[in-house]
């Protein structure tokens, strides 16, 4: 962690490194919905990108009179986790920031990585509710981002997971999604910010690890360089995207859509005269909303049949949910538990 001195924030006389600049600009944006005198919470593992994040959050800040608070979670998961949290935090409150440290069990079932990140926003949100701050900052990076589009590419689970991170969502920001990860290494470099390598980064055991040191790599020397900001770029297209179906399926869903017994009923033509892209999202819409099931594309395929390839088919069943056709309605109930 930081000597005394390693730390010290630019103070505007010093000239300022360019990877420096580009992550205080991702912050500064990302304040400007804050009201004055509002307080914000920055999420810091110890990594280079939220070190980066808070030292340009601590130093942004100031200017406006926001009070920042952070939070580094200590999931007990690696030997000597506890004392890198109390090195980031030391860190932390030498820069100004009030910092938490949280402890946390990880017991989820669902995999150790969903488990830790499970557990992970549960002690952030408490936090953010305990200090009432209106922003929580992330540190995921453009890197992070060309990172998720092509996992999502990968599970093939359609332009509504290529979306990838939201720069926004409620409270959640992430300020860094136009930074490269190497910026914020050398805006850490150039400040004397010491920071913490996670062993995990580097664990080929995840998708990610390996998408990020074999893959992407393969494609940049293959197909020419640019290709995470393309990567990026996909990802706030399809965001666009995602965003005016969205909108869409609401303003639909209304008209179309009836209660029936112990479930709800949806007029034919109304997905028969709407195109695949509408009438598959209206299908997942209804189930995710009304009965909390995500369906698969075969699923969804098998229910729209009801309506494109009408011969007279029962009931089609999915986990959770059985839907049949009943005259000029698609009924969905919620399957009999065995
Ligand atoms: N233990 C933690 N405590 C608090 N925030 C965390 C913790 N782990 C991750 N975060 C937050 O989630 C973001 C994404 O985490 P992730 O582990 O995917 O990325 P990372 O590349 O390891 O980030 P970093 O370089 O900041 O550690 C981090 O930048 C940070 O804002």
């Amino acid at each position: 962690m930081p000597s005394p001195t390693s730390h010290t924030q630019n103070d505007g006389r010093s000239r300022l490194d360019a990877a420096t600049a580009a992550v205080r600009l991702g912050v500064r944006r990302s304040l400007e919905s804050c009201s004055a005198d509002a307080a914000v919470l920055a999420c810091v593992s110890g990594g280079a990108d939220s070190m980066a994040l808070a030292a340009a959050l601590a130093f942004e800040a100031k200017a406006r009179s926001i009070r920042v608070h952070s939070i580094t979670v200590d999931h007990g998961l690696q030997p000597g986790s506890g004392t890198v949290a109390e090195r980031t935090a030391q860190t932390l409150a030498t820069w100004g920031i009030e910092a938490h440290i949280e402890q946390v069990t990880v017991t989820d079932a669902g995999g150790p990585e969903a488990a830790a990140r499970n557990a992970r926003y549960r002690a952030i949100d408490a936090v953010a509710d305990r200090t009432g701050v209106e922003l929580v900052m992330l540190g995921h990076t453009l890197d992070d981002q060309a990172e998720s589009v092509l996992l999502g590419l990968a599970r093939g689970s359609g332009a509504g997971s290529l979306k990838a991170m939201a720069p926004l969502n409620g409270r959640y920001a992430r300020p860094l999604l136009g930074v490269r990860r190497k910026q914020t290494r050398d805006s850490c470099m150039a400040r004397g910010i010491e920071v913490w390598d996670d062993p995990q980064n580097d664990d080929d055991a995840f998708a990610r690890v390996r998408a990020r040191r074999i893959v992407l790599p393969v494609f940049e020397k293959e197909l020419g360089p640019g290709i995470a900001e393309a990567l990026a770029r996909t990802a706030e297209q399809s965001r666009e995207d995602e965003d005016a179906f969205e909108q869409m399926i609401e303003e639909f869903i209304e008209e179309v859509c009836e209660p029936a017994e112990a479930g709800i009923a949806v007029e034919v033509s109304a997905l028969a005269h709407n195109p695949a892209a509408l009438r598959n999202r209206l299908i997942r819409y209804v189930a995710q909303a009304e009965f909390g099931a995500s369906l698969s594309r075969t699923h969804t395929l098998a229910i729209a049949a009801l309506v494109t390839d009408w011969r007279g088919q029962g009931p089609i069943n999915v986990p959770g949910i059985s839907v049949s056709r009943r005259g000029d309605r698609i009924v969905f109930t919620a399957a009999e538990k065995a």
